[in-house]
């Protein structure tokens, strides 16, 4: 069954009913966001609501009582975008499935899962499939993003006269700043409102409102507004509002980071901890593992345990609950003796505060009697595969925030993992919208080939269908027998979190292990159809390499976020740009540098050293040499180079290439602190990695980059040979050849990991004698940004005095293409990959010779011809013979004729000619 379909149906019609009645335009909600990617991506949670209360109730009774139904004998398989019951931390939650990783590559959970009542992802290992009673019910948490704007960025241009004006761009993709300006204010604020101005797709659209540190209500859109982020655009938001879903769906290995580090730099963790400690305190609830659930004989056993679990029903009332869970305080304690189910290190900061009175000695020693039977029951585990069923224990399961209403406060720790929580004191209560308030994530979820083969009959089943037969797995009623895949694993798994820290390591690993391989040995290899073949001939699941440790736990389907190399063939053809020298006026044109300029984005020119946004200290020295207008190739590379884009520079020797990439670069180390924070925890790892042809090359950027630093604090090194004694602990910039990077990075000396911008100061020639090690270079930057955690790329600057077939060979390997900047005309002939010919002759077969290359291709093409001044007067004759217009570009004309003459070559299309008239034009330079 189709459950994408299903979903967005489901949702779309359910929001068209909110937005009819529910969730009236205007409204304001007291709201937590769950997860925060960008001003138009984050997901809100609604605090007191008793409706969302009441429905959480309502669906973790439900889905207690399925799980409890469900046989780990019976097959099911899973596929992304299912809806799912997962068990997270020994709580049940009700998930769309994401993605379905590898057993062997994923350490914390196969399984990928949006809470869509919490608006965050987990991983987790144990899934139940849900009932349709549960996939009725609407998610509970909102996706929400500001109205009516776009994203801003400003640089310099030139004005209607000519002078440098600053510009403001319009773009659909959130700026760098824009994250961490967001989580300067959102990570501040107590309290959180929202203001619903629209409805769309099931996407909540409206402002942010927060409360400043005096109190006072301040619009967040105003905030971002005031910053220059964004900018308001009513014509271009209508398509950020299509790229939005878009972003999330390519970007949900971020969206994993987000919900699962503190990288929005909120201390999630820590609030959660706070959060479920709280809560603790509060409710004093008893928590049943996963385990608990499986083993149904330990419960029984005690049957005043269950008794008093019982009387801790999730339907009691808040001021019972309280009440009643401390006056079981030894019910639970005993729990705690019996039950091997508790688990995590969070379950033991429960029990103590459940049990205020228990000595430290007693503690422990309870402590060392539940290892043990945690260990025994590992053992079991791994040993006996049908003795567990997983489904028919009697234990509870615990959703914290079914019990958490108390006193007009959420106490909610959703999955128990990172989440940003925003307290919800001293602010109006939120008016309750709908009964059911639930809202569409509009999620379209690329469905991965990937399906999880449990059994043998259900692996026929799944390859019948594939030949066609009907899926017969749409029956409801066997819905609730189907059972997760990896059960069994689970449970030993279970018990390495429990006391995760007392365990030893090696319980824990040969645990793990065998869980793995148990899963792994339902496979049936021999099968050809894809399943089998992706399970079976996957080239990733044996490598291990340098990167290894770096790779996610789970793989993700979307597009990685650091894409520098071009992966497949299948590249989207993009438009290259280049100046537009026709459409300018002739004033314009003798303004112009003439350079060819081409990128997908051009970056406005520059022409005072004064617009070039160096830091002041760089600019100081800059001035101090001299430079105060910029050079040919500086007039597009100095602006291109401080947007981080790629760069490639082609000019001859000493036309200002160093010094445009090297100011550039000393200017963002003077900032360091402020761009590159993320480094600080980073050893052996230079920002910048200048790369020379040879090592007398090397000193002398080396030289010149301490120059321009000044009394600026960088650590600037070169490394020449021999290596065996250099340091390389703190290196910002470092500045070798390529040989000698490749050894450093063999011998660990150095590492790639804190790499923003790598230089080839002389391309041309590096290219030529070391290709192989730059090609290995690139490929392992592809592969580290591929892994590594931060959200910086990696801008690649290229300096040549030609341009060479290898410097090709590398832009057309790049993800992004660069901005190609050649001040050079017959560089910019190569470029164009202008073929060439030469053939010698005498003078007076030139004529001739010049009727025949030209024969009739003429008639659609221009053609330039370059001669002495002695044989202009002979050639152009020679042409008009043949028919063919000539301009004549000589010194003898002045200014206005050689404008004029150019004007009429300019807009004379080749071969495109008239009656008698011939357009298809010559010009011949007079060369003396
Ligand atoms: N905009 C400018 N105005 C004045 N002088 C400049 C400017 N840019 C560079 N220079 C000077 O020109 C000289 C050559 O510059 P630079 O070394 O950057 O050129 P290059 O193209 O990198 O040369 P090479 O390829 O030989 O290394 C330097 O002394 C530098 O100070």
């Amino acid at each position: 069954m189709n459950f994408d379909k299903y979903i967005h149906r489901h949702w779309n019609t359910t929001f068209e009913k909110m937005s009819k009645s529910e969730v009236p335009t205007g409204a304001m909600g007291m709201f937590e966001i769950t997860t925060f990617v960008h001003p138009h991506l984050f997901w809100l949670i609604e605090v007191e609501s008793k409706i969302r209360q009441k429905t959480l109730h309502e669906l973790d009774t439900s889905m207690k009582e399925l799980c409890k139904q469900q046989s780990r004998d019976s097959a099911t398989t899973f596929e992304a975008g299912d809806i799912v019951i997962v068990q997270y931390e020994g709580h049940l939650y009700r998930a769309i499935l994401e993605y379905i990783g590898e057993q062997k590559s994923c350490s914390n959970g196969q399984y990928l899962c949006w809470l869509m009542d919490y608006g965050t992802l987990v991983e987790s290992n144990t899934i139940f499939k849900s009932s349709p009673k549960i996939r009725k019910i609407l998610p509970l948490s909102f996706q929400a993003s500001l109205n009516n704007v776009v994203y801003t960025i400003q640089h310099l241009g030139f004005g209607e006269t000519g002078n440098v004006v600053t510009k403001t761009e319009y773009l659909l993709s959130p700026t760098p700043p824009c994250h961490q300006a967001s989580m300067d204010v959102l990570k501040t604020v107590r309290t959180i409102e929202f203001c619903v101005e629209e409805k769309d797709e099931g996407i909540l659209f409206g402002d942010v409102i927060y409360k400043d540190k005096n109190g006072n209500k301040k619009s967040f859109k105003q905030y971002l507004l005031d910053k220059g982020i964004v900018g308001i655009s009513e014509e271009l938001f209508p398509d950020m509002k299509s790229f939005i879903n878009e972003y999330r769906e390519k970007n949900i290995q971020l969206i994993e980071k987000i919900c699962k580090t503190s990288s929005n730099t909120i201390s999630r963790r820590k609030a959660c901890c706070d959060i479920k400690k709280k809560s603790i305190e509060e409710f004093e609830e008893v928590e049943i593992s996963e385990e608990e659930m499986r083993r149904p004989r330990r419960r029984i056993r005690d049957a005043n345990e269950t008794d008093s679990l019982k009387s801790k029903s999730l339907s009691e009332s808040n001021s019972s609950v309280s009440k009643s869970s401390r006056s079981h305080g030894n019910e639970q304690l005993d729990s705690f003796n019996t039950s091997p189910g508790q688990e995590d290190v969070s379950s033991q900061h429960e029990l103590s505060s459940q049990a205020p009175s228990l000595s430290k000695s007693s503690k422990m020693a309870i402590l060392r009697k539940k290892i043990e039977e945690k260990k025994a029951n590992q053992k079991e585990n791994t040993t006996l595969e049908s003795s567990s069923s997983s489904g028919k224990g009697q234990g509870k399961c615990k959703i914290t925030d079914v019990n958490k209403e108390s006193g007009g406060k959420i106490e909610l720790c959703p999955a128990g993992a990172e989440r940003t929580f925003f307290g919800a004191q001293g602010v109006e209560k939120p008016k309750p919208t709908s009964e059911t308030k639930p809202q569409s994530l509009n999620n379209r979820r690329s469905k991965p080939q990937a399906t999880v083969p449990v059994s043998m009959e259900t692996h026929q089943r799944r390859c019948a269908a594939q030949n066609g037969s009907p899926d017969s797995s749409t029956d409801s009623s066997s819905e609730c027998k189907n059972n997760i895949a990896n059960t069994f694993g689970d449970q030993s798994r279970k018990g390495l979190n429990y006391d995760g820290e007392s365990l030893s390591l090696e319980s824990k690993t040969s645990t793990s292990v065998s869980i793995r391989s148990a899963s792994n040995m339902e496979i049936k290899p021999h099968c050809r159809c894809k399943v089998c073949d992706r399970w079976t001939k996957d080239q990733g699941w044996g490598e291990g390499g340098e990167f290894e440790k770096y790779k996610p736990k789970v793989k993700l389907i979307g597009e990685s976020k650091h894409e520098f190399l071009k992966e497949g063939t299948d590249d989207a053809p993009s438009e290259i740009l280049s100046v537009d020298y026709n459409s300018l006026t002739r004033l314009e044109k003798k303004a112009m540098p003439k350079l060819l300029v081409h990128s997908e984005c051009l970056p406005s020119p520059v022409k005072e050293l004064a617009n070039v946004y160096l830091h002041p200290d760089i600019y100081q020295t800059l001035v101090q040499e001299e430079c105060k207008v910029t050079r040919l190739v500086q007039t597009y590379a100095w602006p291109a180079l401080l947007r981080n884009q790629h760069v490639f520079m082609v000019n001859g020797p000493h036309t200002g290439k160093t010094t445009a990439y090297l100011t550039t670069m000393c200017s963002f180390l003077v900032e360091k602190d402020e761009r590159y924070s993320f480094t600080k925890k980073l050893s052996g790892a230079p920002i910048i990695v200048i790369l020379c042809s040879n090592t007398e090359r090397c000193r002398d950027v080396n030289d010149r980059a301490r120059l321009i630093m000044g009394r600026n604090k960088a650590r600037i090194e070169l490394v020449e040979y021999p290596i065996s004694h250099v340091n390389t602990t703190h290196i910002d910039m470092l500045i070798t050849t390529p040989t000698i990077f490749v050894d450093l990075l063999k011998r660990r000396s150095v590492i790639l990991n804190g790499l923003c911008h790598l230089v080839f100061e002389d391309g041309d020639n590096i290219l030529n004698h070391y290709y192989p090690l730059i090609d290995i270079i690139l490929e392992q930057t592809h592969k580290m940004l591929k892994n590594r955690h931060h959200s910086k790329s990696l801008q690649l600057i290229m300096c040549a005095e030609h341009w060479t077939k290898k410097i090709t060979c590398v832009l057309q390997k790049l993800a992004a293409i660069p901005v190609v900047c050649i001040a050079n005309y017959l560089e910019a002939a190569m470029y164009g990959k202008i073929q060439f010919s030469m053939r010698f002759m005498r003078s007076s077969a030139k004529p001739e010779m010049m009727k025949r290359l030209l024969k009739d291709t003429y008639k659609f093409t221009k053609s330039v011809i370059i001669c002495n001044i002695a044989e202009v007067d002979e050639l152009e004759t020679t042409l008009i013979m043949s028919g063919i217009e000539a301009a004549v570009i000589s010194e003898k004309l002045t200014v206005d004729e050689t404008h004029l003459i150019e004007e009429n070559w300019t807009k004379a299309p080749g071969g495109n000619y008239t009656g008698r008239s011939i357009q298809l034009t010559f010009i011949i330079i007079f060369v003396t």
